[in-house]
């Protein structure tokens, strides 16, 4: 039967379900005649054992238990998974009946599949680790390990300890980045943290590093993010060492400059097929504002870590002052952002201040089309030879058309805000004709 590394006590004491010990004998009726009820009402007791104790350990049990037995299972392995923090070793075909070691292939079969059960009810996954043959058929070790939730993670601790040039440093190299070592050294630097290290090969620090495993105990492959919404270049990747926690990733770029990350870049896998947005539409509330905004009005959007100037295009009011609601049409300025609807944001400039949830996306970009839009960027900032950030209005995929710009009021007051103001109404994307200066606030 089944037998659990761990701890394992061989009976589980089962005082509430007091069953005939002759249900945890042996179960091979030869002619297969005899039913469950049969064997579990028969009273004898064959192997001598108490009727108060359930017997676990006969190799055959997992073959067909009945229901007092698949209970009494269920709860041995929940409390060896829960004592195992998540986890266990599951050994069928060794058992304490007398008999060898070992299961005939259709003895294993039906075992496994019991297990298999058992498995789900703890919504737990099954992994073969090991057979080996023994002289009463095969035996077979499993990982039983419960499964967790998709933001959720198992983490276990291993130290490796070991005199110096033992190869601590290469195992771990080797396992962290599934290149092997070539006996002088390559796979340890991996490791290194410091410059001294790198020249005396010894590791003067306790380092650590991260293996992710998937569900399956399986040494995962790093995976390759694009860094969204721009991807910068072929090599802007980021490699996720542990893709198996999901967002709290520990993560490494490679070859990008400092200066190519923003706010608001996430890191997205492309299998998502990430879309960057000029445009949205938000339900805002004004929390604050001395006066009141109109279309062409320009603030701070920050959501999530975006931070962007973006402009008003149109809203369902003529206007909003301090407490109203509203329905409005929001374009960056600068690059197109990732952005879902249901996000929240807040929309805020000096003391005028608007909280608010987007409720739909529009004129979005593919990341492929934003990488194009990027390159011209630098090409274009390169050209010019100056630090300005924006692009000619007309390198932007996805401008708006100019019905798309018809403001529902015209909105050009009162100045505010000056040459501030200036710069960022010209900054707005290909306008069809300039704006006024302020514009946007009365
Ligand atoms: N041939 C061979 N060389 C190995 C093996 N494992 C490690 N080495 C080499 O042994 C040397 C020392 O390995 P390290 O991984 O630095 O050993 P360490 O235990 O971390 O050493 P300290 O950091 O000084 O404690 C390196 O040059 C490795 O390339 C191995 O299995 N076979």
């Amino acid at each position: 039967m089944s037998s659990l590394k761990a701890s394992e006590p061989g009976a589980v004491d089962t005082a509430d379900t007091v069953v005939p010990a002759s249900m945890f004998a042996p179960d091979r009726a030869e002619d297969g005649a005899e039913s469950e009820e049969e064997r579990s009402e028969g009273g004898d007791e064959p192997n001598g054992h108490s009727a108060e104790v359930l017997d676990l350990t006969n190799k055959f049990l997992l073959v067909s238990p009945n229901a007092k037995q698949y209970d009494a299972l269920l709860r041995h392995l929940r409390d060896r998974i829960d004592e195992g923090s998540g986890e266990t070793i599951y050994v069928i075909g060794m058992g304490s009946d007398g008999g060898d070691y070992g299961l005939n292939e259709a003895d294993m079969e039906a075992s496994v599949a019991t297990v298999h059960s058992l498995c789900e009810q703890i919504e737990a996954d099954l992994v073969l680790l090991r057979e080996r043959p023994e002289s009463g058929g095969q035996v077979r070790d499993y990982l039983i390990r419960r499964r967790v939730g998709e933001q959720d993670f198992l983490e276990v601790r291993v130290a490796v300890v070991g005199n110096v040039d033992a190869g601590k440093s290469t195992l771990l190299g080797v396992l962290t980045h599934g290149e092997l070592d070539n006996g002088r050294g390559f796979a340890r630097q991996k490791l290194f943290r410091h410059k001294h290290e790198m020249e005396s090969g010894r590791t003067s620090s306790v380092g650590n590093d991260i293996l992710g495993f998937d569900q399956e105990g399986q040494v995962r492959e790093r995976e390759r993010y694009k860094v969204s919404p721009q991807l910068l270049n072929a090599a802007s990747y980021a490699i996720f060492k542990n893709t198996f926690m999901n967002e709290s990733l520990f993560c490494l770029f490679v070859q990008i400059k400092r200066s190519a990350i923003r706010k608001g870049m996430v890191m997205v896998s492309p299998k998502l097929q990430p879309q960057a947005t000029w445009e949205f539409e938000a339900e805002i509330i004004v929390l604050h504002h001395p006066t009141t905004i109109s279309p062409r009005y320009q603030a701070m959007v920050h959501c999530g870590s975006i931070r962007q100037t973006a402009t008003i295009l149109s809203m369902n009011k003529d206007c909003l002052r301090t407490g109203d609601k509203a329905a409005v049409h929001f374009r960056f300025i600068k690059t197109p952002e990732y952005l879902h609807p249901e996000q929240k944001l807040v929309f805020r400039e000096g003391r005028t201040k608007a909280v608010g949830t987007i409720t739909k996306l529009l004129q979005s970009v593919s990341t492929a089309a934003a990488k194009a839009q990027q390159s011209k960027t630098q090409s274009y900032r390169k050209r010019d030879g100056t630090a300005n950030e924006e692009a000619p209005s007309a390198a932007r995929p996805g401008s708006p058309t100019s019905s798309q710009l018809q403001l529902k009021s015209g909105g050009a007051g009162r100045r505010r805000g000056g040459n501030r103001h200036r710069s960022k109404a010209l900054n707005v994307p290909p306008m069809p004709a300039p704006l006024p200066t302020g514009a946007g606030t009365a």
